[in-house]
C-alpha cells in the first residue's frame, strides 16, 4: 500500500519526540508504520504508547481524528509480536477491541491490519463484518484469532453461544470511543461481556470527552489507570475549524444548500462535504432534490446494508463523489437494538436502491437491479416503497459521525441541527482531519431549533457556532454597497428566476418533481436573487423573494 496522506492536525503531531523509533516498537511493527506515511507519533500516541506497553491501564481523552486508533492498536499488536517472537505462540484470543458501530469496527480492523503488514502471523477479525455468515464467523472464531474487533452485542452473542472462550487467554480489552458506547444502548452488553473477561488484564478507555459515561466505564474497567488528558476537543478544534449557522426556516434549507453547492460558495460545494440530515427520509428527499439540478451526491443511513456503506465512504475517500448526506445514528431513527446482518441482505437492499436511484446503484453492488426494477415500477408502487423505506428495520450499530476516517473533508453542513451537542462535536470532527488542514462547519437552524442553539452558547466547554442574527434589509444592501465601494468595483449578483429553475429538465418520475415541487413551494420563493462579494465573514439571509449570500473568498 502506498504511503497516505497523513490525516492528522500538526498541531497534534509530537514533532519534538525522536519518532515512533523512539518509542521501543518492534522492528516490523515500525516498518508497518513507515510504510503508512507516519513520521511523527501524535500527542496521543506518544503519550499512550509507553505507558501501554509498561502494562498501565489508560484512559486517554483527546479530539477527533488525533490518532487515538494507532494509540491503543500499536501496543495491542506490539505485545502479541512479541509474545509470539517469544515462542508463547499457542492460538489464544489476545485482545478484544470494543467500539460502537460497525463501520467503526471495519476501520480499526484495517489498521491493525495495515500494522501488521509484516507481521502476518498477527490474526485479527471483525465480528460484524458483512462478509460472514453465523456459521462462519464460528468457524473463524474456533481458529482463535489473535485480537478480535467487535460492538458489545456481537462478541456476546460469541461468547454465550460458546464459539469463544476469553476468561483464560485475553491480556488487552479496548474500548474505543468510550463516550459513545454506552448512549449506543449497549450498557448491559458491556457488563456482560466483562463477565466472560480474566480477572487480570490491561485495560485501555479511549473517548474524545469525558462524559458520565465514561466515568461509569472507568469505575467498571480500569484499575488505577494512567489518565491522558491531551485536549479539549471543542478548543483545540476551534484552532482548525471555523464554525458558522444561518438562522432560517426549516423550509428554506434545501434552496439554501443547493445555492450554496451550484455555486460552489466557498468553502462550501469547493471540495468535499458532509451534509448531516436527521432522517432517513430526508436523506433521500435532499438527494433527489439536489439531484434535479445535477448535483451528484451520495446518500449514507443506516437503512443501507452494511456492505454498501462500507463501499460509499470508499468511494467518497477516492473522490468518486464529492458530496455526501448522511444521517448520523440510529437511535435517531427509532432503530431496535441489535439488527443483525441477517437483516442486511436483499430486502433492505432493495428500498436502499429504490431510494438511492442511479449513482448510489454503482456503489452498492447488491442493489442495483433491484434498483432499476424500482425505477421502472409505477408511480403508485412507490409510494408504497416510501411507506416500506418508513418502516424497513434500521440498524443501530450504525455511525456516520462517530470515529469514521473520511479523507480530505472540506466542510460539513449540518442540514439539520443534531440533537445533542456531543452529536455536534462529532459531526464537525470529520473536517479539519488533515495536516494543517482547516475545515469549515455550517448549521441551519431553525425556528424550532433555537433553544438548543442557547444552550449551547451557554455551555462553555460546548461548541459555539457563531450565530448570525437577523438584521434589516436596509442594513446588508448598506454594508453590501459599502464593500463594492471599499473594493473599487461592482460584483454582478446572480439573479435565478424561479420560472428558469421549474424548467430545469427533471430526469426522473413525477413522483420526484412533487417533491422539489413541495420544497420550492414551502420556501415561497417566487424569484431567487443570489448576490455574492467577499467578505471576512460568511453571511446568509433567507428573504421571501430572495436569498442573498455574502461570502467568504
Ligand atoms: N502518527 C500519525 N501521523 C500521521 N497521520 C496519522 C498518525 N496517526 C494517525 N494518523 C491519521 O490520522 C487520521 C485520524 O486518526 P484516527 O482515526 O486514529 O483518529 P481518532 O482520534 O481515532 O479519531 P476519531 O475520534 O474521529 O475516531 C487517520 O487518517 C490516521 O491514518
Amino acid at each position: 500500500m502506498a504511503a497516505q496522506q497523513s490525516q492528522v492536525p500538526t498541531d497534534l503531531l509530537d514533532t519534538d519526540s525522536a519518532g515512533f523509533a523512539s518509542l521501543d516498537l518492534n522492528a516490523r511493527l515500525l516498518r508497518a508504520i513507515a510504510k503508512l506515511g507516519f513520521n511523527h507519533p501524535t500527542l496521543v500516541q506518544s503519550s499512550a504508547i509507553p505507558l501501554a506497553l509498561q502494562g498501565k491501564d489508560i484512559l486517554a481523552r483527546a479530539r477527533t481524528g488525533s490518532g487515538k486508533t494507532g494509540a491503543y492498536c500499536m501496543p495491542v499488536v506490539q505485545k502479541i509480536l512479541l509474545a509470539k517472537e517469544a515462542g508463547r505462540s499457542a492460538p489464544a484470543v489476545r485482545a478484544l477491541i470494543l467500539v460502537p458501530t460497525k463501520e467503526l469496527a471495519e476501520q480499526v480492523l484495517k489498521h491493525v491490519k495495515d500494522l501488521t503488514l509484516y507481521a502476518k502471523e498477527v490474526v485479527a477479525i471483525n465480528l460484524g463484518s458483512s462478509d460472514q455468515s453465523t456459521a462462519n464467523q464460528r468457524a473463524i472464531l474456533a481458529e482463535k484469532p489473535d485480537i478480535i474487533i467487535a460492538t458489545p452485542s456481537k462478541i456476546l452473542a460469541q461468547l454465550e453461544a460458546g464459539n469463544v472462550v476469553l476468561k483464560e487467554s485475553l491480556e488487552s480489552l479496548v474500548i474505543d470511543e468510550a463516550d459513545l458506547i454506552l448512549s449506543y444502548g449497549y450498557d448491559e452488553d458491556v457488563r456482560k461481556v466483562l463477565s466472560h473477561l480474566p480477572k487480570i488484564y490491561q485495560s485501555s478507555l479511549m473517548s474524545a470527552t469525558m462524559s458520565d459515561d465514561v466515568d461509569a466505564l472507568k469505575q467498571l474497567v480500569l484499575r488505577n489507570p494512567a489518565i491522558l488528558k491531551l485536549s479539549e476537543a471543542p478548543a483545540s478544534a476551534e484552532s482548525e475549524l471555523t464554525q458558522f449557522s444561518i438562522n432560517c426556516p426549516d423550509s428554506d434549507k434545501f434552496l439554501l444548500t443547493y445555492f450554496m453547492l451550484k455555486l460552489k460558495i466557498h468553502p462550501f460545494g469547493t471540495g468535499k462535504c458532509i451534509i448531516f440530515v436527521n432522517d432517513i427520509d430526508k436523506c433521500y428527499k435532499l438527494k433527489l432534490f439536489l439531484e434535479q439540478f445535477g448535483i451528484k451526491c451520495c446518500t449514507l443511513n443506516s437503512g443501507l446494508p452494511l456492505k454498501s456503506r462500507y463501499h460509499i465512504v470508499q468511494e467518497f475517500n477516492r473522490g468518486v463523489y464529492d458530496y455526501v448526506i448522511a444521517t448520523d445514528e440510529a437511535g435517531v431513527f427509532g432503530g431496535e437494538k441489535d439488527s443483525d446482518d441477517e437483516g442486511e441482505g436483499e430486502g433492505e437492499g432493495e428500498d436502499a436502491g429504490d431510494a438511492a436511484t442511479e449513482d448510489t446503484k454503482d456503489v452498492a453492488d447488491g442493489t442495483a437491479d433491484i434498483s432499476s426494477k424500482k425505477r421502472s415500477a409505477p408511480t403508485d408502487a412507490k409510494s408504497t416503497n416510501r411507506k416500506r423505506r418508513k418502516q424497513q428495520p434500521t440498524d443501530s450499530e450504525y455511525g456516520v459521525a462517530r470515529g469514521i476516517d473520511f479523507h480530505n473533508v472540506q466542510s460539513v453542513i449540518n442540514f439539520d441541527l443534531p440533537p445533542t451537542s456531543r452529536s455536534y462535536m462529532h459531526r464537525v470532527g470529520r473536517t479539519a482531519r488533515g495536516v494543517g488542514n482547516k475545515g469549515w462547519a455550517l448549521s441551519f437552524v431553525a425556528p424550532s431549533d433555537a433553544p438548543e442553539i442557547v444552550t449551547r452558547k451557554k455551555g462553555k466547554k460546548k461548541p459555539q457556532p457563531t450565530v448570525v442574527r437577523p438584521i434589516s434589509d436596509e442594513k446588508i444592501f448598506a454594508r453590501i454597497e459599502k464593500k463594492q465601494a471599499d473594493m473599487g468595483r461592482t460584483i454582478s449578483p446572480y439573479t435565478f428566476d424561479m420560472k428558469q429553475v421549474e424548467g430545469f429538465r427533471y430526469r426522473s418520475e413525477d413522483a420526484l418533481r412533487a417533491v422539489t415541487r413541495t420544497a420550492v413551494k414551502e420556501a415561497r420563493m417566487k424569484e431567487l436573487k443570489i448576490e455574492i462579494l467577499n467578505s471576512e465573514k460568511l453571511k446568509v439571509r433567507c428573504y421571501r423573494e430572495r436569498i442573498l449570500l455574502v461570502t467568504a473568498q
